[in-house]
């Protein structure tokens, strides 16, 4: 067989499963890229909008959609000659979503997954999870600063698109490219996975220091310390050093730990103001921080790898500790080499 044969067909249609912020933002990265998009949301209101080219109120108020997007709350219609499918629900979703697509996925379906997390029961980053729930699909991760309102807005940006294939992941970046969104290919999933995964435990760090007005000195060691936590996981690992410092790890880690936009660094932000996990966990606004920090804590630890500022998140979430003694455990460690 010749080499082009082996290539990856053309991505002409993409179906875009999951109706939120994210989903429906790449769903018009795929549009304006030319792609013939087709957007999967379970909620029929948010189908009626998008199909009726008034975009997505619920999720994206006042974002007009200037690329046309097809909208079903039919699962098999959107995958119905997909030649790609981007899976954009909460990280804890997809297992279900992978098994729900896997009867209906043609064999080899390349499914990028744009969820940031771990899976809370088995400790499995997302190409795991889809390994296990459609394993005749393949997987792909798409990662890196991009909040869905700025993407959405078409202000520009870039991501990591990663698949251990690295034919398929130049497609597929080649599929949504655009004047304001550019993909760059990567052929390390994990490395993408972790940054993706651990920016967001580490923004709540971030924004509980934001909350608490402990000054943007405090804010900059913050990150860099978290940045090292997450560098020294994702190399034992087996995640590359230009992932780690690229931008689905620290480009995500600087914007997440940054701007009060996002979920997880305003989350943090709250609870540094003094509001408790609960009143915030009873908003329903996603922060996918807060689902995955124990789970990356317990990973570090079966890696013996030493994880101090997620450490503090994941029992500050568990109402083990407060704000102020998180500051006080993290500063009163042992002194040691900057490593
Ligand atoms: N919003 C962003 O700026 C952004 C950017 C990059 C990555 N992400 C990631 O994308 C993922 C989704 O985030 P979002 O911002 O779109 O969230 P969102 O809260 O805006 O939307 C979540 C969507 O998933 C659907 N959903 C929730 N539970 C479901 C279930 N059990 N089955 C099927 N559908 C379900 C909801 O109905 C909704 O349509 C997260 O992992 C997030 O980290 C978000
Ligand atoms: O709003 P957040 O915290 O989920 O962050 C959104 C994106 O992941 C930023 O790249």
């Amino acid at each position: 067989m010749s080499a082009a044969a082996n290539k990856p067909a053309e991505i002409r249609r993409i179906a875009v499963i999951g109706g939120g912020a994210w989903g429906s933002a790449l769903a018009l990265t795929a549009a304006r890229a030319g792609r013939d998009t087709v957007l999967w949301a379970r909620d029929a209101e948010t189908v009626a909008a998008v199909a009726s080219g008034r975009g997505n109120p619920a999720y994206l108020p006042d974002v007009p959609f200037d690329a046309r997007v097809a909208a079903t709350t039919d699962l098999a219609e959107a995958l119905d000659g997909a030649d790609a499918a981007l899976l954009v629900t909460p990280a804890q979703t997809t297992r279900a979503m992978g098994a729900a697509i896997a009867p209906l996925a043609r064999s080899g379906l390349p499914v990028v997954l744009c969820a940031k997390g771990i899976e809370r029961e088995t400790g499995l980053l997302p190409a795991q999870v889809l390994a296990e729930a459609a394993p005749r699909c393949r997987a792909a991760i798409l990662s890196g600063p991009s909040f869905a309102a700025d993407v959405a807005r078409g202000l520009p940006t870039a991501v990591t698109l990663a698949a251990e294939d690295g034919d398929m992941a130049d497609a597929l970046a080649l599929a949504l490219a655009g004047r304001q969104f550019r993909p760059y290919a990567s052929t390390d999933p994990l490395g993408a996975q972790i940054g993706g995964a651990l920016k967001n435990v580490l923004a709540i760090a971030c924004g509980a220091v934001a909350g608490k007005g402990w000054g943007a000195s405090a804010l900059a060691a913050l990150t860099a310390r978290g940045f090292a936590e997450l560098s020294r996981l994702g190399l034992t690992l087996g995640a590359r050093p230009e992932t780690l410092t690229g931008l689905s790890g620290l480009g995500d880690l600087v914007l997440t730990c940054s701007s009060a936009q996002s979920r997880n660094f305003a989350f943090g932000i709250a609870l540094g103001e003094g509001r408790t996990v609960d009143e915030l966990a009873a908003t329903g606004k996603l922060a996918e921080g807060v689902h995955s920090a124990a789970v990356a804590v317990d990973l570090a630890a079966r890696h013996e790898v030493e994880m101090p500022i997620a450490a503090a998140v994941a029992d500050v979430l568990a109402g083990r500790l407060g704000v102020d003694d998180a500051l006080e455990r993290l500063m009163t460690r042992p002194l040691r080499r900057e490593t």
